[in-house]
C-alpha cells in the first residue's frame, strides 16, 4: 500500500484505533473503510459483531491481524482502560440512539449516552490519548424559526434555521417530553469533553452526524431484530415496503431532515482520523444540506425507488398517517428541521458530501431488497399460531 498523505502533504503513520461501538451501523462502515484503504489497526469493541463478521473471518483476508474484535460491554468491563491505553486514538460510537427508546427507556438512554461515556473520556484524558466522540445533530433540538408565527417571513431566513456548531443554541422541550433525554445527555457529554479539552488538554473531536443512512442501518423487525422493535425511519420504511404495507407518517410526516449517504460521511471521519492537527478541538456537523425533504417526501421517494429496484407494483395507498402518541408513546416530541452549516468542516477538512438522495436510496434499497426480500416472503408465508 502506497504511503498515505495528510491534507498538508505529510506522510500518515499507521495507528492503532480503539473503536467502541464498532459493530453498529457507522462502526461497520468505518471498519470496512479502514481495512480496505488504510494501514491502521482497529481494536473493535462491541457487544455484537454481526455487521463486521465479514471483516473478522477467515484469517486469509488481506487485513487479517489488523482488526481484532473484543466482545465488551463498556458499562462494566475492566479491560476498557487497557484497550484505550494500547491505542493512539479512541473513537466512541457506543450509544442507544433510536428515537423509539428515548421516551420509553429514558434511564437507559441517559446512562448509555452520558454515564457510560464518562470512563472513556476519563481514560483518554488521564492517558493523554486522542478522542473522537460521536454526538448528534439532535443537540440542536428545535430551530429558532419553529417558535415564530407560522406566517412569519423570518421563517424563510436561514439565520432562523441553519444549524451552526459555534453559534446555534440547543433548544429542547419540557422535561415530560422525554424524547429529549438523548439530546440532553449528548449535550452534557459534549460539554464535559470540551471542558476536559480546556482544563486538562484532552485532544478531542466531536462529530454531530445529520441522519447518515445506508446499508446495514438498524434492523428489519422480525428478521434480524425484534418483531415489535421500532428502528430509525430508513429501516421502518424499508420494512413497510418489503412487507407491502403502507408507510406510517408520524404526525403527518411534516418534519424535515437532510440525509447523507453513509459512504460520503465515512470519508469525513477518515479525514478527521488522519488530520489530527486540523480536527482536534473542533465540533463538526457532518451532513448533506442539499438532501432536504419532509418525511412525507422521503416516503414518496422511497416508494418510487423501491418500485424501480424490486419490480413490484406500488400500493394503491402507499402511506397512512399515525399520531406520534400511537407510534412512539407518551413523551415523544420532534426536531422540526435540520440543515447543517458546513463552514467549519469545509474550512478545516475540505470535505463535501457528493451523493444525491435519489442515488443513495437506490443503492440502499437495492441492498435491502437483496438482503431481506426472500426472508420476509418466507416469514410471511409461515402460518401464524392461533
Ligand atoms: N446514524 C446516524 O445518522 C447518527 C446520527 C446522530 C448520531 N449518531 C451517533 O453515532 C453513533 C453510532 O450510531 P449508529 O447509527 O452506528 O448506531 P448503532 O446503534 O448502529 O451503533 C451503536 C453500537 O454501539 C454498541 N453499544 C451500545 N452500547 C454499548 C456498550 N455499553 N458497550 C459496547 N457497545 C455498545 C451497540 O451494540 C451498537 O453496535 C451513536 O453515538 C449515535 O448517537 C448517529
Ligand atoms: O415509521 C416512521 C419512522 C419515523 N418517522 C419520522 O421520521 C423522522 C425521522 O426519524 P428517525 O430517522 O427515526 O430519527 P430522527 O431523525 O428523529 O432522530 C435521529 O437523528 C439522529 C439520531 O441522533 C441518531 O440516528 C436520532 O436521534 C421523525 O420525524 C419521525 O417521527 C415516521 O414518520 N415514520
Amino acid at each position: 500500500m502506497a504511503a498515505r498523505m495528510d491534507l498538508d502533504g505529510r506522510p500518515i503513520k499507521p495507528m492503532t484505533i480503539c473503536m467502541i461501538g464498532a459493530g453498529g451501523f457507522i462502526g461497520s462502515h468505518l471498519c470496512e473503510k479502514l481495512m480496505a484503504e488504510t494501514p491502521h489497526k482497529v481494536l473493535a469493541l462491541d457487544v455484537y459483531n454481526d455487521k463486521i463478521k465479514r471483516l473478522l473471518e477467515p484469517d486469509s483476508l488481506p487485513w487479517a491481524g489488523r482488526i481484532e474484535f473484543h466482545r465488551i460491554n463498556i458499562k462494566h468491563d475492566s479491560r476498557l482502560e487497557g484497550l484505550v491505553k494500547m491505542a493512539d486514538l479512541t473513537i466512541n460510537l457506543a450509544a442507544i440512539c433510536t428515537p423509539a427508546d428515548y421516551n420509553t427507556r429514558p434511564l437507559d438512554t441517559i446512562y448509555s449516552n452520558f454515564i457510560d461515556a464518562l470512563p472513556v473520556v476519563k481514560y483518554c484524558s488521564e492517558n493523554s490519548k486522542r478522542l473522537i466522540h460521536f454526538s448528534t445533530c439532535e443537540v440542536y433540538g428545535k430551530t429558532i424559526g419553529s417558535f415564530l408565527p407560522k406566517d412569519s417571513p423570518l421563517r424563510k431566513d436561514p439565520a432562523y434555521y441553519v444549524l451552526k456548531e459555534d453559534t446555534s443554541p440547543c433548544i429542547f422541550g419540557s422535561i415530560e417530553k422525554q424524547r429529549w433525554s438523548y439530546a440532553c445527555a449528548k449535550q452534557l457529554i459534549e460539554r464535559l469533553i470540551y471542558a476536559e479539552g480546556a482544563e486538562s488538554g484532552l485532544d478531542f473531536t466531536i462529530v454531530r452526524p445529520f441522519n447518515w443512512i445506508g446499508p446495514r442501518m438498524d434492523f428489519i423487525p422480525g428478521i434480524d431484530g425484534p418483531s415489535e422493535g421500532v428502528p430509525r425511519v430508513l429501516a421502518c420504511f424499508s420494512n413497510n415496503l418489503l412487507r407491502r404495507e403502507p408507510l406510517k407518517l408520524v404526525d403527518g410526516g411534516q418534519s424535515q431532515r437532510t440525509f447523507v449517504y453513509i459512504k460520503d460521511a465515512i470519508e469525513a471521519v477518515l479525514l478527521m482520523i488522519e488530520n489530527p492537527d486540523r480536527a482536534n478541538g473542533h465540533i463538526f456537523n457532518v451532513g448533506n444540506p442539499n438532501n432536504e425533504v419532509t418525511v412525507r417526501q422521503l416516503a414518496e421517494m422511497m416508494t418510487q425507488v423501491y418500485t424501480k429496484v424490486s419490480g413490484e407494483p406500488m400500493l394503491q395507498s402507499p402511506s397512512i398517517d399515525v399520531s406520534s402518541k400511537e407510534f412512539y408513546g407518551e413523551g415523544y416530541d420532534d426536531s422540526d428541521k435540520r440543515i447543517p452549516d458546513m463552514t467549519i468542516i469545509n474550512k478545516q477538512l475540505g470535505w463535501n458530501p457528493k451523493t444525491s438522495l435519489w442515488d443513495l436510496l437506490e443503492s440502499t434499497l437495492t441492498y435491502q431488497y437483496r438482503t431481506y426480500a426472500e426472508a420476509i416472503k418466507k416469514s410471511m408465508a409461515k402460518p401464524t399460531a392461533s
